[in-house]
């Protein structure tokens, strides 16, 4: 894909590594909020993610695109899949377990997704630099190995949990990471 230097590791970014409490290989990821729009499973009209990790490091997640999901008739939105890029990549850099948030997403749409598709989304680390992560994607349709729909590539920065208790409602939700 076309990426900017923004989202490209510097010199001197070292490899992403896996914290010992992230879930084994093939162990489901779970859910980190029951009404993520991407993993939640109490959220009526989202993602509804399933994904797992293969190797501590890289995730694999799966969604069908439905008709809450549309742009143009019978076709998902280019929000919604970028928000599923964004879901991944958010959840394989939460393997590292320090809290990070999206500061750029990049995404290149290579092709239109028709309703019902299943997509077989993939992410991965490719890089650490201080409190700055590194992370690639991509979306295929129908199989691990089919078509790519979506390519992206992102720039998280960690923060403290301090910043979802000053900027979120933690108050009278019960807020789940990976329960
Ligand atoms: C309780 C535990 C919870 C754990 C949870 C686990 C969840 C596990 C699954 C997650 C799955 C969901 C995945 C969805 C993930 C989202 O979608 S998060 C929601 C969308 N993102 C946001 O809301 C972030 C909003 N932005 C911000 O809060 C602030 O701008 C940021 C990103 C924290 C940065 O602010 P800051 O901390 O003051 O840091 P700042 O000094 O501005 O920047 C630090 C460095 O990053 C660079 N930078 C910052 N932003 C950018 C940018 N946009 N472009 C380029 N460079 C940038 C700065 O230039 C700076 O670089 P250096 O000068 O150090 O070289």
């Amino acid at each position: 894909m076309t990426r900017s230097t923004v989202t490209t590791p510097p010199p001197g970014a070292v490899p992403p590594e896996t914290h010992p409490d992230a879930p084994g290989p093939g162990q489901p990821l779970g859910p980190h909020y029951s009404r993520c729009f991407g993993c939640g499973p109490d959220h009526p009209t989202g993602l509804h993610f399933e994904a797992s990790s293969p190797d501590g490091l890289t995730v694999t997640a799966q969604f069908t695109v439905g008709e809450n999901h549309q742009g143009a008739p019978g076709l998902a939105h280019g929000g919604v899949l970028a928000a599923a890029m964004d879901e991944a990549l958010g959840s394989s850099i939460w393997l590292l377990r320090k809290p990070y948030v999206t500061g750029r997403l990049e995404t290149d749409f290579l092709r239109p997704v028709p309703v019902g598709t299943r997509l077989f989304v993939k992410a991965w680390c490719t890089g650490i630099s201080g409190r700055k992560a590194y992370l690639e994607g991509e979306a295929r349709m129908g199989a691990p190995d089919g078509p790519v729909a979506v390519r992206a590539a992102a720039l998280f920065i960690e923060v403290t949990i301090d910043h979802f208790v000053e900027h979120g409602d933690v108050s009278g939700h019960e807020f789940e990471v990976n329960p």
